[in-house]
């Protein structure tokens, strides 16, 4: 079978191809080393990509294997994101923020054929290589040390060479060169990437991507969003990065760790921004915000940025209204929601949000996260911390009412990682994985309905309005609270920049505590008033629902690992715990 003989293929890396042939001389990556920036050009990712995807075929890198992705972001890291997609493989993607020992871990539960990664991965590799039986199919990106495999130098050779020479077999379909020099096919359903949750509730979960999973998110960010061909990005959320190639927007990755977004230097990220007049930009709450205060001291601005994004959090409405201020004056700015097992599901732009949702957050309403992507199908039902297990026993909620939501379409991943990628939800094989799948998916007939795990309801519109984490949700004897609704009330007090509800105790009977991070000394006079000040606030606001107590945290309150911006209400329950019980 020749070449050109490949069957049509499912796979959001054939927008490449697209692309090379219409913007062949344009940056598709433009990436910060060294004060200065690495390049690629839409022709040359498009070509590099599709080498190395056939230097990993010759390696046996194919449908089948599980290939641990661990580079830096950068042009390298966005090619080899390609040429994986191409090999048909499935990657592993896990945030670096996580963290040596979770990294390891979740790499061991997927027990990768391979890794291709920087000497640093590699080396760990080999230090824990009982924890990595299968892992023989390895590339080093950068130098390789004391270990065997390829380097990317030597896989673009053996691609170079396997997409040339004559078929190895002879005589392969009447003596047409051999199917190994077609790329595989990849369908709808052919397992793409496992990418690992942020771990904000509990453990990162591995979750299944499906080609047709990136292909429909590719898809409804461009149509959504209106994303063209000419457009440029500053990313500061990498795997955003992706979507923007994929849709032929130039993508900036400015000099910050991408593993401590909040830690971004503005100075780099505006110049970045201004240097290659950048169109639009990805960024959680916590990059602007950082951003935004910069631009108000200093005047910085991005005059030719027309679309905002910010995703991955509630943002606060003077964010958002400091963030316009510095880019263009007709810029629009979005905030997509969504969560890793289902990414996008709804939308909503800041001028519905500041001119009329925004109040209602401060009344304690929750936070309107817009309508529907067109793909998304959704519900709001009952909620419930035990398994259902099929769509017939849910009990669907009319409007207004909270519930916990549940989404299904395509790009809403039907299952965690199993120990075989591509068995069924009901095949899981790994108990911590079963229940996972057990505890957020539900069956019905040939479809699987996610449980996001976020509580909240639909208005008239067929708006969604968060409330929180189901897991967050405060359950006492006299009712129940959701964070958002709180929190939203006690931070429009000046001196309260942040605040948590958690609860303390076991669900049912838990003691409804605050935590606040102020704006001045946590030991200040001031600080001792404004708790007083929300003490009596939540004492009106949460009646007949007693608080148990409040307290000021003395360092900003902890966030999760990818946004720095979701706060880790997990970790201030047991501060508050603490507290409660004297012993803090
Ligand atoms: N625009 C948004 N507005 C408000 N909250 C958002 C928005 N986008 C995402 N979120 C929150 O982020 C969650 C998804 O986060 P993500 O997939 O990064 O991992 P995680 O859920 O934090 O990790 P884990 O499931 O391991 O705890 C959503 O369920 C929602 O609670």
């Amino acid at each position: 079978m020749a070449n050109n003989a490949c069957m049509p293929r499912t796979n959001v890396a054939d927008r490449l191809t697209e692309l090379a042939a219409l913007r062949p001389n344009e940056p598709a990556v433009v990436s910060a080393r060294g004060g200065g920036y690495d390049q690629i050009t839409f022709a040359a990712i498009d070509a590099d990509a599709t080498r190395l995807a056939h230097g990993l075929a010759a390696m046996g890198v194919g449908p089948s294997k599980g290939i641990a992705l661990l580079v830096k972001p950068g042009v390298e890291f966005v090619t080899l994101v390609f040429a994986l997609l191409r090999s048909g493989a499935t990657m592993v993607l896990v945030d670096a923020g996580l963290g040596k020992q979770n990294i390891v871990r979740c790499l061991e539960a997927t027990n990768p054929d391979g890794f291709v990664g920087i000497p640093q991965a590699q080396a760990l590799r080999v230090v824990l290589r009982r924890r990595f039986p299968k892992a023989k199919l390895n590339v080093t990106v950068g130098r390789r040390w004391f270990w065997g495999g390829e380097t990317i130098a030597s896989l673009r050779k053996l691609g170079a060479e396997a997409d040339k020479s004559p078929s190895p077999l002879g005589e392969g379909d009447f003596g047409s060169p051999s199917p190994s020099f077609c790329l595989p096919h990849t369908g709808a359903d052919d397992p793409a990437a496992i990418v690992f949750t942020s771990g904000s509730t509990g453990p990162p979960k591995g979750v299944l991507y499906r080609h047709e999973t990136f292909v429909t998110q590719a898809n409804e960010i461009q149509r959504q969003y209106g994303l063209r061909p000419g457009g440029v990005d500053l990313a500061c959320f990498p795997l955003f990065g992706l979507f923007n190639v994929a849709c032929g927007v130039t993508t900036v990755l400015p000099e910050m760790d991408f593993s401590r977004p909040a830690a971004c230097d503005p100075v780099k990220l505006f110049r970045a921004a201004n240097q290659w007049n950048c169109t639009q930009a990805f960024a959680s709450p916590a990059v602007w915000d950082r951003l935004s205060r910069h631009a108000e001291q200093t005047g910085d601005s991005i005059p030719t940025m027309r679309r905002v994004f910010s995703c991955g959090a509630p943002v606060p409405a003077a964010v958002i209204e400091r963030t316009l201020k510095m880019v263009h004056p007709e810029a629009e700015l979005h905030t997509p929601y969504g969560a890793t097992e289902s990414l996008p599901v709804a939308t909503i732009e800041a001028q519905e949000i500041l001119g009329e949702t925004a109040e209602r957050t401060a009344q304690g309403a929750g936070v309107c996260v817009g309508k529907k992507f067109d793909s998304i199908d959704w519900r709001v039902i009952r909620i419930s911390d035990e398994p259902i297990g099929t769509i017939d026993q849910t009990e669907e909620l009319s409007t207004g009412e909270i519930g916990e939501l549940i989404v299904r379409g395509p790009q809403v991943s039907r299952q965690y990682l199993t120990q075989e990628p591509s068995a069924s939800a009901a095949g899981a094989t790994n108990p911590t994985t079963a229940r996972h799948n057990v505890l957020a998916k539900i069956v019905d007939g040939e479809h699987v309905w996610h449980r996001v795990g976020d509580v909240g309801y639909f208005d008239d519109e067929q708006r969604f309005w968060y409330c929180g984490r189901k897991s967050h949700r405060v359950v006492t004897t006299e009712g129940t609270l959701f964070t958002e609704q709180v929190e939203a009330q006690v931070n429009t007090h000046p001196l309260v920049r942040r605040s948590a509800l958690v609860g303390v105790g076991a669900k049912g009977a838990q003691q409804a505590c605050i935590v606040i991070e102020p704006t001045v000394a946590a030991d200040s006079k001031e600080a001792m008033e404004t708790i007083l000040d929300i003490k009596a606030l939540a004492e009106s606001l949460l009646a007949p629902i007693p608080i148990g107590g409040v307290w000021a945290m003395p360092t900003p309150l902890p966030v999760d690992i990818r946004h720095n911006s979701k706060i880790h209400r997990e970790s201030i329950a047991e501060w508050a715990a603490a507290k409660l019980g004297g012993r803090a």
